[in-house]
């Protein structure tokens, strides 16, 4: 997908809403577990029921790798599902050495037709260049994850660092000679909404990943207003938020409930700024 046909869903849906299928089969509805392939059960009504709400779909593949060649046709059967307008993520957070990326990047681009993967850029620019060479596909490259371990190495300060003072900088930085912002976002965790400025100093055009709104506390208000730009930029996940709105029956509605909460949110921003 290009970073035009991106927009013009976030423009027509009025929404920049990603739902994380992070589809735990302990946390299912029992009555699904009769199903042939609960998983895919599960995320089918989810889908059906929030697809007028969001537009992409993250898969994090933990969550189907976990159950071996079950979980991967799971997956599998999921993205077949998901229709070609609406963005996908294989949340996998690869990134190896080239030979080796360039696989990974053949396994989620040309096996599965992912249009995004998640990658870690610790291992530099070899090990994300592999993945940028499918057109229309590209890599969401972790620059500021959500999580408490995010202050480990991503916030130490560098040393004689110019424009960049934090490591995180130092990846935003250098990795947008890598690719373009047509290829390229970024992760940017929303529990750190006081970084949300700088960050768009440095990357002013790049769409970020936003997981961490929702089950992890992130507040939508304030990274929309610090984090949207002219194209909005932003694509803003949540998982449990929305998949375990309910352990139900009525999982599916309340799902969509919780999205369409979200995306009505989401159009007051958008409104504002786009
Ligand atoms: O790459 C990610 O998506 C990611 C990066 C990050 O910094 N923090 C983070 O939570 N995530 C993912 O985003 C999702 C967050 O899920 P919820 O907290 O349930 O909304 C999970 O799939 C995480 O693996």
């Amino acid at each position: 997908m290009t970073k035009a046909e991106l927009f013009q869903q976030i423009t027509q849906k009025q929404s920049y809403l990603c739902v994380g299928l992070d589809t735990d089969i302990q946390k299912i509805p029992s009555y699904l577990h009769k199903e042939q392939d609960p998983i895919f059960a599960f995320n089918r009504q989810i889908i059906d029921a929030t697809i007028d709400y969001c537009v992409a779909y993250k898969l994090n593949t933990a969550f189907y790798e976990s159950l071996g060649a079950r979980g991967w046709e799971s997956l599998e059967k999921t993205l077949a599902y998901i229709p070609s307008s609406v963005f996908t993520i294989a949340d996998a957070k690869r990134g190896d050495i080239g030979n080796t990326s360039a696989l990974y990047a053949k396994a989620f681009f040309e096996k599965m037709n992912f249009d995004s993967i998640t990658v870690a850029p610790y291992m530099g620019e070899d090990s994300v260049a592999p993945f940028l060479t499918y057109p229309n596909k590209w890599v969401i490259l972790l620059a500021l994850t959500s999580n408490k371990g995010s202050s480990d190495f991503q916030m130490l300060t560098l040393n004689g660092g110019k424009y960049a003072e934090c490591l995180f900088e130092k990846v935003l930085e250098t990795s947008q000679l890598w690719g373009s912002d047509e290829q390229m976002m970024y992760v940017v965790g929303a529990t750190h909404p006081q970084l949300f400025q700088k960050i768009r100093e440095i990357v002013p055009r790049h769409f970020l990943l936003v997981p961490g709104y929702g089950a992890q506390g992130g507040d939508l208000q304030t990274i929309s207003r610090l984090g949207m730009n002219k194209e909005c930029g932003l694509l803003v996940n949540s998982s449990r938020g929305i998949i375990y709105a309910s352990s139900d029956k009525d999982f599916a509605q309340k799902a969509q409930q919780t999205a369409l909460a979200i995306a009505e949110e989401m159009k007051k921003y958008l409104q504002e700024k786009v």
